[in-house]
């Protein structure tokens, strides 16, 4: 299918039929923004293949060069890592856009690494919250200050003294960016305190199988985390990163969801190569609410294959009443899936999607609306109600600079009214030529 672009920032969708075929993910963004943090810290060369190549890891990648680390690219993903970050000798500017997975871990690594760096992002970045991170580094001897609102990015770190031998406390209720960001840094402070580092967190941790990531990869690099459930994280004394040679990154999960979608809606097969049994990665879990959801899921070690309904000819996905803590980004998938289901369907547990690239709850609610959907929605829950054949109404859809929310309503072509999408270069957070891939797997319908 052909999109027919009105301008460079708009795109106007064909109404799709089927989708169907077979694609491969670009690299996941959690596991890229990562590794390259860890390579960088770690004693000895990383060579990297698979490496997404998008906005959020061109910052990553943009902040580790500033800082004298050694990138060889070779191109297509691969890249090779020189390790050994030292600090700064003069002081850093380093712009974050709005990469979670840069701002926050780099705060963590470069406060306790030493030196004097200011952070800071685009407009969003400074509206979302980093108190909690700041607050854990201070409470060990870190030196952050705010340079603007309290709470927020942008932020001044300077050498602090980081103490050991007391346990480091840290909030997980509004990101679990924050634990992430003290685990990957902690050989950091075990190197300089020569004292384990105990992390507690205090509270209800969001967003776990994310952690989950973060100690997989940590200990490909040599670091073994002890883990009493979620509450208590034990960084043993002298820990320290060692280049594990070669690293492949497997593909985008979060990035999957969509093509997993597309078979679910669009009859399918849908074969998604780049994540399978085997990943690393929460967001897999989203090929299970597809099968509550009717459709058929098929597992191989590196891919997933989904077919499922066809909704342009009036078929049907089942409800769904979810939980969807746990998967917070392939979240908005099912969300967008929910106009095409049999009856209300219920996210659950989304709070953090209003501290994201935009106020995910504020913006789906809005933009299902405008196609037709009766929609609800609280502080942390959306209820979408299914849109029928006579509601759809054409619409011109608002991304709020938000990747998904460009990716999610391209699901919408399957519909039967014209859909626009506007600034649908947004995507380049994490997918830049997603509308090509997708593209690529729809057969539109005929006039
Ligand atoms: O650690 C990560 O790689 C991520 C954690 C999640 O954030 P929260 O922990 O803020 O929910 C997720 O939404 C984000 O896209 C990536
Ligand atoms: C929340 C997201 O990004 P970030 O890593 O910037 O938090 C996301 O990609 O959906």
């Amino acid at each position: 299918m052909k999109p027919t672009s009105t301008s460079a920032n708009t795109l106007v969708l064909s109404r799709a039929q089927l989708a169907q075929g077979e694609i491969s993910l670009p690299g996941s963004k959690s596991i890229s923004n990562r590794v390259l943090l860890l390579a960088a810290l770690a004693k000895g060369r990383t060579r990297l293949s698979g490496l997404l190549d998008s906005d959020d890891t061109r910052v990553m990648l943009a902040a580790l060069r500033q800082l004298d680390v050694k990138l060889e690219d070779h191109g297509d993903g691969r890249l090779d890592v020189e390790g050994g970050l030292a600090p700064s000798s003069q002081r850093e500017s380093i712009f974050l856009g709005n990469a979670g997975t840069a701002f926050r871990p780099l705060t963590a690594a470069l406060a306790m690494l030493g030196g004097h760096y200011h952070l800071h992002g685009v407009a969003r970045m400074h509206e979302r919250p980093i108190g909690d991170l700041v607050d854990a580094l201070v409470g060990i001897g870190a030196d952050i200050r705010y340079a603007g609102n309290e709470g927020y990015p942008p932020l001044d770190i300077a050498s602090g003294s980081i103490r050991g031998g007391q346990a480091l406390k840290v909030k997980g209720s509004v990101s679990s960016q924050f634990l992430t960001a003290l685990l990957l840094a902690s050989p950091l402070c075990t190197a300089s305190t020569g004292h384990p580092l105990i992390i507690e967190v205090e509270g209800e941790l969001i967003s776990k199988p994310y952690v989950l990531i973060t100690l997989n990869l940590m200990a490909r690099f040599g670091v073994d985390v002890q883990r009493e459930g979620w509450h208590r994280f034990i960084v043993p004394a002298a820990s320290a990163y060692v280049a594990p040679g070669e690293l492949a990154i497997e593909g985008d999960a979060s990035s999957a969801s969509y093509f997993m979608a597309l078979g679910a809606i669009g009859g399918g097969p849908v074969k998604v190569r780049g994540v399978g049994s085997r990943s690393i990665q929460g967001d897999i879990a989203f090929a299970d609410v597809l099968q509550r959801m009717g459709a058929v899921v098929q597992w191989e070690t590196e891919s997933v294959q989904v077919s499922g309904v066809q909704v342009a000819k009036g078929e049907r996905l089942k409800a769904f009443d979810e939980d969807f803590n746990l998967i917070p980004d392939a979240a908005m998938t099912a969300a967008a899936l929910a106009m095409f289901a049999d009856g209300p369907c219920l996210l659950r547990n989304i709070a953090s999607w209003r501290v994201k690239e935009t106020d995910r709850i504020h913006a789906m609610h809005t933009e299902l609306a405008r196609l037709g959907a009766q929609v609800e929605s609280g502080p942390d829950w959306l209820r979408v109600h299914p849109i029928a054949d006579h509601a759809w109404r054409d619409a011109a859809i608002e991304t709020y600079d938000d990747h998904r929310m460009a990716m999610c309503f391209s699901l919408a072509s399957f519909g039967p009214a014209r859909v626009t999408i506007l600034d649908p270069a947004c995507v380049a957070k994490t997918f830049p030529d997603y509308f090509q891939v997708f593209h690529s797997l729809i057969q539109e319908q005929s006039a």
